[in-house]
């Protein structure tokens, strides 16, 4: 849709309409472009400095709220950019991250063109470009609370347990919950005093680093754009996941909740081999589902299927009822024409599990066959988009 290129009167007015949002705005100089899609879209782009989270988020509001007042627009998308000459963090601020590099947006460039472009990986460009990390899956959901990190922590502890190398980052800024799910909250991760580099915490096989573990768990979070993507930048690349000789097979990259910014701009600039779409069957707000699926499409990110996740309560009789709806995640994977990769029930262990800090996947009942099975399945279709298989894994039954 967006990237689809407009002609005639149509676009006419889709310049009308994104210039009348830039004199609501008063031309500031921070705003670098704005453009608007042919669903009426205003996508916003402002130059922000990475070291002024505060500055970066008065800008994104006070742009939001005026937009969103201009008539004919009826949604606003903000995409926050670096500004050329960052100074450095304050000492003492609390972000891991280092000054972000990010391509900024050609004056009046379309977004759909060419910001979406922005470190994207090309289709073919499967593989991750990161040293020491062979393939990165990013797990994602258009709403919060549906399981999604419960998913994520599951399927990676589901691939250690079977001898993958897996690595677990937490990206999720708006309520990191890996570390409770790895019992691993009181964590600090190292930084080797030689190279300067973070060290990964240790947990059931894996080697997860979170927000979490860099931030007062107490402290609102409001780290977004540039922060963000400051602390998953370092997470990323200032990490010792692994080495090239002895690479990660997987980085699964738990996102924040939602298609907004935060999870558009870590589509953006991570190179992702692929992602997987969490949701519950009464989500089938089927549009959510499939405008998480279209940002992914639109930043060449290959979708490898949906999870449904709380898809039914058995009683003690063994009977299913369908709390939140039934089919819901079936019907969305079928419209979106991708696999429904597993449907996961509401389990009294899986929740206890993520109280606990000790994954469901790991025990030898229900829980742990069924994301042993996501594992084997998620494992096969990354395969097919990286020519290296997975090495010597075999999932048995
Ligand atoms: N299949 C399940 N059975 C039982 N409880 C579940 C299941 N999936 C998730 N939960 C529970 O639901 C709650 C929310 O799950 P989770 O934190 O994984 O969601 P999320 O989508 O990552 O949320 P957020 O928006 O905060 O990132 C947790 O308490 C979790 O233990």
């Amino acid at each position: 849709m967006g990237s689809q290129k407009v002609f005639g009167s149509k676009e006419k007015a889709r310049r009308k309409l994104a210039d009348k949002v830039v004199k609501s705005l008063g031309q500031p100089v921070w705003l670098e472009s704005v453009s608007v899609d042919a669903d009426g879209r205003a996508i916003l782009v402002i130059l922000a400095n990475p070291a002024a989270p505060e500055a970066a988020e008065a800008r994104r509001i006070e742009a939001e709220g005026k937009a969103e007042l201009v008539s004919g627009v009826k949604s606003v998308t903000t995409v926050l950019t670096a500004e050329r000459a960052s100074t450095p963090a304050p000492a003492g601020d609390k972000q891991i991250g280092l000054t972000p590099a990010p391509k900024r947006v050609r004056k009046g460039a379309r977004l759909s063109d060419e910001a979406m472009q922005q470190g994207a990986p090309s289709a073919n460009a499967a593989k991750s470009s990161i040293p020491g990390i062979s393939r990165i899956l990013i797990v994602a959901s258009a709403k919060g609370g549906v399981g999604k990190s419960t998913v994520s922590v599951n399927l990676a502890a589901a691939m250690a347990r079977v001898g993958m190398k897996v690595g677990l980052m937490d990206a999720d800024i708006y309520g990191p919950s890996i570390p409770t799910m790895l019992g691993t909250q009181d964590a600090e991760p190292e930084t080797d005093p030689k190279t300067g580099r973070l060290q990964p915490v240790e947990a059931h096989g894996m080697k997860t680093l979170s927000i979490g573990y860099l931030s007062d768990p107490d402290a609102p979070m409001i780290w977004r754009g540039p922060i963000v993507m400051s602390a998953i930048t370092q997470m990323l690349n200032d990490a010792d996941w692994g080495t090239p000789e002895d690479p990660l097979d997987v980085l699964i990259i738990d996102t924040p909740p939602g298609t907004g910014d935060a999870q558009l701009t870590i589509a953006q600039r991570v190179p992702v081999t692929a992602a997987l779409i969490v949701t519950t069957p009464q989500e089938v707000a089927l549009a959510d589902v499939r405008r998480g699926a279209a940002m992914f499409t639109k930043t060449a990110v290959p979708v490898l299927g949906l999870v449904e996740t709380m898809s039914w309560f058995e009683d003690p009789a063994g009977n299913r009822h369908y709390l939140m709806g039934q089919g819901g995640g079936a019907a969305t994977a079928s419209a979106l024409g991708l696999p429904l990769l597993a449907e996961v029930p509401m389990l009294q262990v899986i929740r206890e599990g993520g109280d606990s800090g000790k994954p469901a996947a790991l025990a030898d009942d229900t829980a742990g066959e069924l994301f042993h099975e996501l594992a084997r399945r998620v494992a096969v279709e990354l395969d097919s988009l990286v020519s290296k298989p997975v090495p010597e894994i075999v999932f048995e039954d």
